[in-house]
């Protein structure tokens, strides 16, 4: 749970999630094997319906298909919802086998509402931000989610800039939330990292840099490894 008052950078690790988007999606379940067995700490598979953002691509058939290959025990599923109305896809996505559902504050009317439809239903939640949202507006609901996402890329597509624009965003909730989860996703590489690590962000979704990557397990050992000597920086942000 996030705290305002005591430091606790140390409880949080570093995690990489890579983002499959750009992956071979008619080989899914063996390009997920393949980045598990490289070493993914989780999978972020980004769900688009065609009215949040233009493109559309998978919803919960994939997910339970997925999970069919990969148990729970093996690796667990960061759902970023980009989608209008998140509520009609929980209770679908818990049955699936989803482990956390992250949707975005532009796409609901009712907030507390959504957050406490995925609690109820088993899962993590999580509230993404995108770039032109204030992060002042998720503030109010920190305390009641596992983690924000603060996008650096517009939502809808894989291999575009980072923007490091968004970086007093991570660091406005790290300066508050010391154990907080807050994670980046659009554009993180090897190149951009170390803004993520020096802002405060310990979840790192990454899609092309390391699923084009010619050694995806270096690449996220890197990431990884960038974040993991930054957290004890954070204390004094
Ligand atoms: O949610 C999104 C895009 O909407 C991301 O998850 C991207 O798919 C990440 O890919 P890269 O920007 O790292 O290539």
């Amino acid at each position: 749970m996030a705290s305002t008052t005591k430091p606790g950078v140390r409880a949080l690790h570093a995690q990489i999630g890579p983002s499959i988007l750009n992956a071979d999606l008619a080989a899914l379940a063996s390009e997920c094997d393949r980045l598990i067995g490289d070493g993914a700490d989780y999978l972020h598979l980004d769900v688009m319906d065609g009215h949040f953002v233009p493109p559309i691509t998978f919803g919960h058939f994939m997910v339970q298909s997925l999970r069919k290959t990969i148990p729970k025990s093996r690796c667990w599923f960061d759902m970023h919802m980009m989608v209008e109305n998140p509520d009609r896809f929980v209770k679908d996505m818990a049955d699936a086998g989803a482990d956390q559902f992250v949707f975005h504050v532009e796409a609901t009317s009712n907030v507390e509402q959504t957050i406490r439809k995925v609690r109820e239903a088993g899962m993590k939640v999580g509230i993404a931000v995108k770039p032109n949202t204030p992060v002042e507006v998720v503030v109010p609901y920190v305390e009641h989610v596992d983690l924000i996402l603060i996008m650096t890329v517009e939502p809808g597509a894989g291999g575009q800039k980072f923007m490091n624009a968004m970086m007093p965003k991570v660091q406005t909730l790290r300066r508050q939330f010391k154990e907080l989860d807050i994670e980046v996703d659009g554009g993180v590489s090897l190149d951009t990292i170390h803004h993520c690590a020096e802002a405060g962000a310990n979840l790192i979704v990454s899609g092309t840099a390391v699923v084009k990557s010619e050694n995806p397990r270096n690449a996220m050992d890197s990431m990884r490894d960038a974040v993991t000597k930054r957290i004890p920086s954070w204390t004094s942000l």
